[in-house]
């Protein structure tokens, strides 16, 4: 890893006022405080502060696209190089309720006996300039964070701070991040990341070539547009094909075919990357849109809304309660896109979306935790595609036969689109 140039740790400090980890989607709050006086509170926080040696990493770094990839390539190496008696928490230091303030990193919990960890972690902070804190805890029984640094005392402000507890902020941390980290509201600000990561990338120039090369957008042709959304196999494959044939409808997808070549590379980018990409595929198909719906009604596999709804899914961790607010303008439509007819939203229930999973030979192999964790991110993602405004989306029951839901999805369309 390639030394960045991330944030003094003096800087770090003034900034952070809380932090979150996440102990197993079990998060709770500390806070830290310059202020040196004991509190009644001796044991200001839990069981995962008294034993083993502590210590916090904080990724920060001024260009996001060096700051997200060096926080996967860390992950990466702190799971292959921590001994296995060595847990490793992710953590979010942030202001609460203030936008884009979340640093990310992670919490070390150390219980063996050997260096190792120690010889990671100096390499770390001398190789890649990442900032080390450790914990411990002082006469007094209350806990300290301090650099882990042989140059702390280079630094003017004070480099210890005192671990107290923190009630959980009104807005979750992983929300605050989320406008043009996760989800973009304009062609011009996902456009800027694949811009920004040209030269790491090679495909985002390509990428951009075809966004710069899609047909203008003329006027909103006159068939309607409807989108279909849905999890995965709720059957929008099955409907869109039926869709065409009885509407004589053309059929788009987005991403659109184009961009398929680079589909895969774009998936294993951090989120920030892999967003933008799905992003400006909408753009593109936004122009077929346009141009199609001038001679055809016009079925869409996935649009907006899929993006938006798997981005903010992905982006908050933990529980259904952490999604922003239904009134959030996380849910906003983009000024600049293209809106449809009709979007029209597949659920069916959790049974049956698993025999039809069962059925295409996926997810026999899965574990039962990890079943448990896909089940939250699904309840996540069907909430937010709920929650999306301007066009929101009608909830249409894709369980019954497939005839039947084609039956009643073209009731809609000829009430909705007076088609
Ligand atoms: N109404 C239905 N009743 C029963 N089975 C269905 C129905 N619709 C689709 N299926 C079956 O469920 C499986 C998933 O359907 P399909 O591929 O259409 O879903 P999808 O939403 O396009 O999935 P993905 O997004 O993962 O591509 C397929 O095996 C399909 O034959
Ligand atoms: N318009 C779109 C379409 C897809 N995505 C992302 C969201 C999921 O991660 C994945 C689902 O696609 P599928 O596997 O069903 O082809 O792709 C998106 O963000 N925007």
């Amino acid at each position: 890893m390639a030394k960045r140039a991330l944030l003094r740790p003096a800087q770090l400090c003034s900034r952070i006022f809380a932090v979150e980890l996440d102990v197993r989607a079990d998060p709770f709050y500390f806070a830290l405080s310059s202020v040196h006086k004991t509190v009644d509170d001796h044991s200001p926080v839990r069981s995962i502060f008294r034993d083993g040696n502590l210590y916090s990493l904080h990724v920060y770094c001024n260009n996001r696209i060096q700051r997200v990839k060096f926080y996967g390539e860390l992950k990466s190496k702190l799971t292959k190089e921590l001994p296995t008696n060595c847990d490793c928490f992710e953590l979010s230091s942030f202001l609460p309720n203030e936008e884009q303030s979340v640093i990310k990193g992670f919490f070390i919990r150390d219980k063996s006996t050997s260096s190792v960890t120690e010889q990671v972690l100096n390499e770390l902070q001398q190789t890649d300039g990442v900032c080390v804190f450790s914990y411990v805890r002082g006469e007094d029984d209350q806990l300290w964070q301090e650099l882990w640094s042989t140059s702390k005392r280079n630094w003017m402000e004070p480099d210890k701070y005192r671990v107290v507890p923190a009630s959980a902020p009104e807005v979750h941390p992983s929300v605050l991040n989320i406008r043009n980290s996760d989800v973009f509201y304009s062609l011009e600000d996902a456009y800027k990341v694949l811009q920004e990561c040209g030269d790491i990338i090679p495909e985002s120039k390509a990428v951009l070539e075809l966004v710069d090369q899609r047909p203008q957008r003329g006027i909103h042709g006159k068939f309607p547009v409807v989108i279909i959304e849905g999890l995965d196999a709720t059957g929008k494959t099955t409907l869109t094909e039926s869709l065409r044939g009885s509407l004589g409808a053309i059929l788009l997808k987005s991403p659109p075919q184009c961009l398929a070549p680079f589909r895969d590379r774009f998936d294993s980018e951090p989120p920030l990357i892999r967003r933008a990409f799905y992003a400006l595929g909408n753009y593109i198909t936004a122009c077929q849109i346009s141009t199609a719906a001038a001679q055809a009604p016009v079925i869409v596999d996935r649009y907006w809304h899929s993006t938006a709804a798997y981005a903010i899914a992905t982006a908050v961790s933990g529980k259904l309660e952490n999604l922003p607010g239904p009134s959030s303008e996380v849910y906003h439509w983009p000024e600049d896109l293209l809106q449809p007819s009709l979007v029209l939203l597949l659920t069916v229930n959790p049974e049956e979306r698993l025999r039809r999973l069962k059925g295409r030979g996926l997810e026999k192999t899965v574990e039962e935790a990890e079943l448990e964790v896909n089940h939250l991110f699904r309840q996540k993602v069907e909430e937010a595609y709920k929650r999306i405004k301007n066009p929101a989306c009608i909830v249409v029951d894709a369980s019954p036969s497939p005839d039947k839901v084609l039956q009643q999805v073209l009731l809609l369309i000829s009430d909705k689109c007076h088609l």
